[in-house]
């Protein structure tokens, strides 16, 4: 780069700081200056005079309250957009732009130069010394390289002919460095932003975007956004920068509250929480599907990761399969549309012990509807009708002996609370008794009208048994590779677990769907876009009734079919599943190839692990080739787990042990503590991510990446089998720069096609 070019930019950069240094000054002016306006309107409330004697003066006294409010509620407006600018502008003073372009659009005569930041910026009205990385214009820095491109705008398709793409790195208001590059993104700059050390939070990729990945997040036309993508292909990277698009994209009619992103586990949910942030958006709601299925049956105890994973048998995995497919769903479907002529559990609401409202007479009320009601519309006239009987039934109740009782039994204090504010004049005793008895008999009542509200007259844990009962009328369990006995013991296992308050993911779905069907629910309409990360792990079923949870959403779902950790072969079959479930004309599937994370050694030999799977190509960076060491010796491990750990912590990587299970994730941890090394157990997804040395079960690895990875024990005993295949190699793609194997006695099988050229083999 000539030494002009880097003097006219850093003057221009200079230019563009100190116009946001006065917009910053200004800003906060006005900031201040809404703040007093603010609370000289909330003092004026009291000179608002509430006067109520006639008609008229209500009138006025509401107007004068409205337009206090409006006036307040205007000044709250102005204060949130300056606040949000200042907080823009400190951003941007920092770090102004990342890129600039020259280019000519069509029939103009002069070529336009813009910049592209976090933020757009602008002096004067039309005058824009930044263009926000999500405007229109910007979409041609990440898609193409020099010459015709397109770029689409919100009124269609614009080419542009681009004669300059120069790319910054600033640093506290110094360029650092220029590129000037053809290509979309020069190598150069991402080959630097992944030569950078791990950290325990995700950071934005917004200046080294690919042309694939922003056609994910600038992608607004799809229903269903499909990504297949191998490891570390910046699937998740991408989707977080399509939230902030979308927030941008859809401004004033869409706030982060409407977006929902289903994560496979509360510590990545913690390792992505910066990166909205940085983009100065805020985060969307974020949630496990497990956290989910658990917020809405709050007295179940679901089933966690650690559970699912280690509880793992081929008949449970067969059983599961059928109950994770797109065919069950159809049969609950079919099933909760027969309880609409007979078949509905009822309970009896009971009050102090006994029957309160029986369920026979509740069934009959229930089926004595007619014909053309629907689920939903039976169990709320039901309802209806309930609480209209229980309200009826509270003047009979008054003499009742009980409330006698505990009229005697009253303090005063509790008197003096059931009178609350009401005048104690009464025209008789008799009054006065029935007063207090009408308030005793309504509180003793208020949680019968809550079990009614609640549904609770209705059966669902029987419900749910009945429908699991009849699944052989609806299909050949032959056809799934179930046998009769085994379907019935494994209805028999569910019960038991009922009994215990516990439920298996895979139960909690079909019950929260049959769930939703009886009582009519139409799901969660007001979010606009849902994201479902780790797609692969998710079952037909999961899908389907998230779309019914969520009518109005658009989807993206990114995954990895490679890293089936937990469906194993019934991924293959998601897709064409999905397809069932959306117009496939409003579909659309993306596949990313390229991976980012690791280097080429890493890439090289992870995906050798993998039989037939989806494609994937190594990025362009180098490091050294993965280690595997066998030992019949448990100290010689050890020994070369320290010393692998020293040469770590030496560079200040992150490393990740990780473990089969959690069990062997204790037996390392126990084994460093005897040795004075400081390292991190992650027991459950709700810790936290630590820098240095982590030790990490592998269901728990999913997403999240490390410098340096050692898998322990990829034994043969750990890993004996074709099902663990995905799961290895979901481990060995956690690692950035380094990654050692080491493996009690005999090496797994699954290592054994990788090609010895791809690891070196350190000796005892
Ligand atoms: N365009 C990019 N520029 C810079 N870094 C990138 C880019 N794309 C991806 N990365 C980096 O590559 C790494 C992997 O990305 P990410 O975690 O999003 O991949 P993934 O496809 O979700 O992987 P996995 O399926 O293994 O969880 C991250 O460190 C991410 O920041």
């Amino acid at each position: 780069m000539s030494n002009s070019n880097y003097t006219f930019e850093q003057q221009h950069l200079n230019e563009v700081i100190e116009k946001i240094k006065t917009a910053q000054v200004k800003t906060q002016q006005e900031i201040t200056t809404v703040k007093k306006d603010r609370t000289d309107i909330e003092s004026g409330w009291n000179d608002v005079r509430i006067k109520t004697s006639t008609y008229e003066n209500m009138l006025d006294t509401a107007l004068s309250v409205r337009q206090q409010q409006q006036l307040l509620m205007e000044r709250e407006n102005n204060l949130q957009h300056a606040t949000g600018r200042l907080a823009t502008l400190d951003k941007l003073r920092a770090n102004p732009y990342f890129a600039r372009i020259d280019f000519q659009e069509n029939g103009e005569q002069n070529a336009e130069t813009i910049y592209i930041g976090l933020g757009s910026f602008s002096d004067t009205p039309d005058n824009f010394l930044i263009y926000d990385w999500r405007a229109p214009i910007s979409s041609i820095y990440y898609d193409g390289g020099l010459g015709k491109v397109e770029y689409n705008t919100p009124d269609g398709l614009q080419t542009a002919d681009v004669k300059l793409k120069r790319q910054f790195q600033i640093e506290d208001g110094v360029i650092v460095t220029i590129f000037d590059t053809d290509e979309a993104v020069g190598d150069q700059m991402l080959l630097d932003a992944l030569s950078g050390e791990s950290d325990t939070k995700m950071k934005s990729i917004v200046t080294t975007i690919q042309k694939e990945q922003n056609k994910i997040i600038r992608n607004t036309d799809a229903d269903l956004l499909f990504v297949q993508g191998a490891a570390g292909s910046g699937k998740t990277a991408a989707v977080l920068q399509r939230v902030a698009y979308l927030l941008y994209r859809y401004r004033g009619n869409l706030n982060s509250g409407q977006v929902i992103l289903f994560s496979p586990n509360q510590l990545f949910n913690d390792y992505i929480d910066q990166v909205l942030p940085e983009l100065g958006e805020q985060n969307m709601v974020q949630l496990t599907y497990f956290q989910y299925a658990n917020r809405r049956l709050p007295k179940m105890q679901v089933e966690t990761l650690q559970e699912r994973f280690e509880k793992e048998n081929p008949t449970l995995r067969k059983i599961n399969g059928l109950k994770g497919s797109a065919k069950f769903f159809d049969i609950v479907t079919q099933y909760a549309q027969t309880l609409n002529k007979k078949g509905v559990h009822f309970k009896d609401i009971k009050f102090q012990g006994a029957p309160f409202f029986d369920q026979q007479k509740i069934a009959k009320l229930y089926y004595g509807y007619n014909e053309n009601y629907k689920l939903g519309q039976r169990i709320n006239a039901v309802k209806d009708t309930l609480i209209t009987s229980l309200n009826g039934r509270v003047g009979n109740t008054l003499k009742e002996k009980w409330v006698e009782e505990a009229i005697q039994n009253l303090t005063k204090t509790e008197i003096d609370s059931l009178f609350g504010d009401q005048p104690r004049e009464f025209a008789s005793e008799a009054k006065e008794y029935n007063f207090i008895a009408r308030k005793i008999v309504m509180n003793a009542f208020k949680p019968i009208a809550k079990a009614i509200r609640r549904n609770r007259f209705i059966n669902f844990n029987a419900q749910f048994v009945q429908l699991l009962k009849s699944v052989p009328t609806y299909i050949n369990l032959a056809n799934w590779d179930i046998s009769e006995e085994e379907w019935q013991s494994h209805v028999n296992e569910v019960v038991r677990d009922f009994k215990q308050h516990r439920i298996t993911i895979a139960d909690v779905s079909i019950y929260l769907y049959l769930y939703d069907l009886i009582t009519g629910a139409h799901g969660e309409r007001d979010i606009r876009f849902v994201f479902i990360d780790e797609i692969q792990d998710y079952s037909a079923f999961q899908l389907a009734f998230l779309k019914f949870s969520f009518p109005k959403a658009k989807f993206t779902m990114l995954g990895d079919l490679n890293q089936a950790i937990f469906t194993k072969e019934n991924a293959r079959t998601l897709l064409h599943e999905l397809n069932k479930l959306f117009v496939s004309a409003k579909t659309e599937v993306v596949q990313l190839t390229q991976t980012y994370r690791s280097t080429q050694q890493i890439t090289d030999f992870s995906k050798a692990i993998l039989v037939n799977g989806e494609k994937i190509t190594a990025f362009n960076r180098h490091g050294a080739l993965p280690t595997v060491l066998v030992s019949a010796n448990q100290a010689t491990l050890a020994t070369a787990l320290l010393n692998q750990l020293a040469v770590h912590n030496a560079h200040e990587d992150t490393t990740a042990i990780i473990t089969k299970n959690l069990a062997d994730g204790q037996a390392v941890a126990d084994m460093l503590a005897a040795k004075q090394v400081t390292a991190t157990l992650i027991k459950s997804e709700n810790q936290r991510l630590a820098s240095g040395v982590l030790i990490v079960p592998s269901y728990l690895a999913k997403g999240l990446e490390f410098d340096a990875v050692i898998i322990w024990d990829a034994s043969k005993k750990n890993y004996p089998s074709e099902g663990d295949r995905q799961l290895l190699y979901t481990i060995a793609s956690r690692a950035m720069h380094q990654l050692s194997v080491l493996a009690y006695q005999e090496l797994t099988p699954l290592l054994a096609r990788v090609s010895p050229t791809l690891y070196e083999v350190i000796n005892e």
